[in-house]
């Protein structure tokens, strides 16, 4: 499938236009909501809301609402020309709710495609995941297809607030009680988000933040993430009984690579069963041994599986996180809208390359360098509160 593209030509009374005029904006305005509240509230009242919405008259492959035929800009009822088809999608096989090209939507104020924004929609209302690999492939390959092509620079949070964006982590598989203690006790003086330790580990430093607000990850399935998906979920279950807040699992990214994207999901589907919300889910890619598809793919997957953020690395295997995968990974997750967020983790090991993580899209960093990076930062809190991104 082609990139959706703000170049297609338009034809109005026998006239090339460069895009379409103010009315017929609004009228595919309209239609895309009209479509896009039938889709949602048929997927919304239904028990199986992806056979529902494939069945339904909001179904664009459907052969009575075929792209040529509904009403549109260009095309049917709205005068002649053409230009209003709804992008390619031409093969002559089934084709699923929430391709970009199946509706050509108003402009997205971010990225200004024009598909972009019906794109958002479409992912948000796809409230039922895949059920096969073909389907899960066909999902990420649209998922890539409406990727902002320009970058985007987040702001950089103020120095007081960076400490809360750290997981402060010692995940050493040899590790002694006093270094946990120690970790712990770091964690309050900086004011962490949470302390990223082991199972074994995971009572000692609960009861040792009983008092703050500080949070406990536990690492599952760690560091491989091949382990059996019941081994999993009972890791993740113990860990949340004796009182972890956070969970980071390390995908199954072997699987991933493999092209299983439903047993990837399954996978990780089920640690979010076992752990609802108010766990924090975070689910490792392992981003340095994946391609840039394999990435999205991952970020995909763990989005439509309810994760809470997708994480770059354990730190155990190849490079870190790096600016282009957490910029990567960010414009995924908030394609897909599902409230993901991305934490990068992994040889983050300066203030300078943690606000490099920040300023990529990142809102959780994992380091076992946080009370360097905060000594970097001026060590002393208060006296580092200036106004952001003044590094
Ligand atoms: O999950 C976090 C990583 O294991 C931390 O890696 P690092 O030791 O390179 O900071």
């Amino acid at each position: 499938m082609s990139a959706p593209s703000s170049s297609r030509p338009y034809v109005s009374g026998g006239q090339m236009l460069q895009s379409p005029p103010l009315s017929v904006r609004v009228i595919r305005f309209f239609e895309s909501i009209y479509i896009f509240l039938g889709l949602y509230f048929v997927s919304l009242f239904s028990l199986d809301p992806y056979t529902a919405a494939q069945s339904s008259q909001f179904n664009v492959a459907r052969p009575q609402n075929k792209p040529n035929t509904r009403p549109r800009w260009g095309g049917g009822s709205y005068g002649g020309g053409y230009g209003g088809g709804g992008g390619p999608g031409g093969s002559g096989g089934p084709r699923r709710i929430g391709r970009v090209d199946d509706i050509r939507g108003p402009e997205c104020r971010s990225c200004h495609l024009e598909n972009h924004l019906y794109l958002h929609w479409t992912m948000s209302a796809q409230v039922a995941p895949p059920t096969t690999d073909a389907d899960w492939a066909t999902l990420i390959s649209t998922t890539k297809d409406g990727l902002p092509e320009s970058e985007v620079v987040y702001p950089t949070p103020a120095p007081s607030s960076i400490a809360k964006t750290i997981d402060h982590t010692q995940l050493d598989p040899s590790v002694r009680l006093e270094q946990i203690t120690a970790l712990c006790e770091e964690a309050r003086k900086y004011n962490f988000a949470t302390v990223c330790v082991r199972f074994p580990n995971v009572a000692r430093a609960v009861d040792l933040l009983k008092d703050t607000d500080i949070g406990v990850s536990c690492v599952i399935g760690f560091p491989e993430g091949t382990q059996k998906t019941a081994d999993k979920v009972e890791e993740a279950k113990s860990a949340v009984q004796r009182g972890a807040s956070e969970l980071d699992m390390v995908m199954n990214w072997p699987l991933l690579q493999q092209g299983k994207y439903t047993e990837v999901y399954d996978d990780v589907h089920a640690v979010r069963k076992a752990a609802p919300s108010p766990t924090k889910l975070k689910v490792i890619l392992e981003t340095s041994q994946l391609s840039r598809d394999e990435v999205i793919a991952g970020c995909v997957i763990s989005s439509m599986a309810g994760a809470d953020f997708v994480k770059t690395s354990t730190g155990y295997k190849g490079e870190g996180a790096s600016v282009e995968n957490v910029r990567l990974m960010r414009e995924t997750v908030d394609l897909i809208g599902k409230g993901c967020k991305v934490k990068a983790s992994g040889g983050i090991r300066s203030a300078e390359r943690c606000i490099a993580m920040l300023k990529s899209g990142a809102d959780r960093i994992g380091a076992s360098a946080g009370v360097r990076i905060m000594q970097e930062l001026g060590g002393n809190i208060e006296a580092a509160s200036t106004p952001q991104g003044n590094f």
